[in-house]
C-alpha cells in the first residue's frame, strides 16, 4: 500500500511520503468485504452490484474467475478480465478530494452469470476515521479552486451509508 501511495504522490509532482503522511495511513482505517454472488439463470435481469465508487484512498480487490466486474471510462462499461493470483487496485473517493479530482475515484458495477458462483475480497484503505480530509493545499490554486468541502472519512461513511447506491456518487454531497 505504501509503494502505490508513494507511486501516486510521485506522480503528482509531490513528496513520496505525501498522501501517506496526509493521511495518517500508518494508523488509518481498513475495511474487508467479502462479496457473495450466486449463480443465476437470467442474469440479464439482474445487477449483481449496482454502479458506485469505494470510499478511501485505494481498494485492493481479488476475485475468482468468474468475471462480471465492469469499471466505467470514458461513458462505456469496460469488463476487467480477472488475472489468476492478482489484485486489482481501485481508486476511491478520498484520493479523488485529496487530490481535487486530478485522480478520479473509479465508477464500477459487478454483472452476475449462470455460470457460477463469484466470489471477490476487498479490502478499503482509508485514513483514521477522525481525520478531515479536504483538497490538499498543494494541489490547489487559483486556476484549479477547491472543488470539495471539508469532511471527516467518519461523517463521509455516515453520509455514504445513508445514500442509495444507485450509480450517484457520495461525492457528489460535498461538491463545491
Ligand atoms: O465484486 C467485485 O468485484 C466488486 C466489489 C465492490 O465493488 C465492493 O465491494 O465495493
Ligand atoms: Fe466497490
Amino acid at each position: 500500500m505504501r509503494e502505490l501511495l508513494k507511486g501516486i504522490s510521485k506522480s503528482l509532482g509531490l513528496d513520496e511520503n505525501f498522501i501517506h503522511e496526509k493521511m495518517s495511513v500508518e494508523s488509518g482505517s481498513q475495511l474487508l468485504v467479502i462479496n457473495f454472488y450466486p449463480a443465476c439463470p437470467n442474469p440479464e435481469l439482474v445487477m449483481g452490484l449496482p454502479a458506485h465508487t469505494d470510499h478511501g484512498l485505494l481498494t485492493l480487490l481479488t476475485q475468482n474467475e468468474f468475471g462480471g466486474l465492469q469499471i466505467q471510462y470514458n461513458g462505456q462499461w469496460i469488463p476487467v478480465n480477472p488475472l489468476p493470483n492478482s489484485f486489482l487496485i481501485n481508486t476511491g473517493d478520498h484520493l479523488e478530494i485529496l487530490t481535487n479530482g486530478k485522480i478520479k475515484s473509479v465508477i464500477h458495477r459487478v454483472l452476475v452469470n449462470n455460470k457460477g458462483a463469484r466470489i471477490s475480497v476487498a479490502t478499503a484503505q482509508g485514513p483514521p476515521l477522525e481525520a478531515v480530509v479536504s483538497p490538499a493545499p498543494e494541489l490547489v490554486g487559483d486556476d484549479n479552486p477547491a472543488a470539495y468541502r471539508a469532511i471527516t472519512y467518519r461523517d463521509y461513511l455516515t453520509i455514504q451509508k445513508s445514500n442509495e447506491l444507485h450509480g450517484k456518487s457520495c461525492l457528489d454531497r460535498i461538491r463545491i
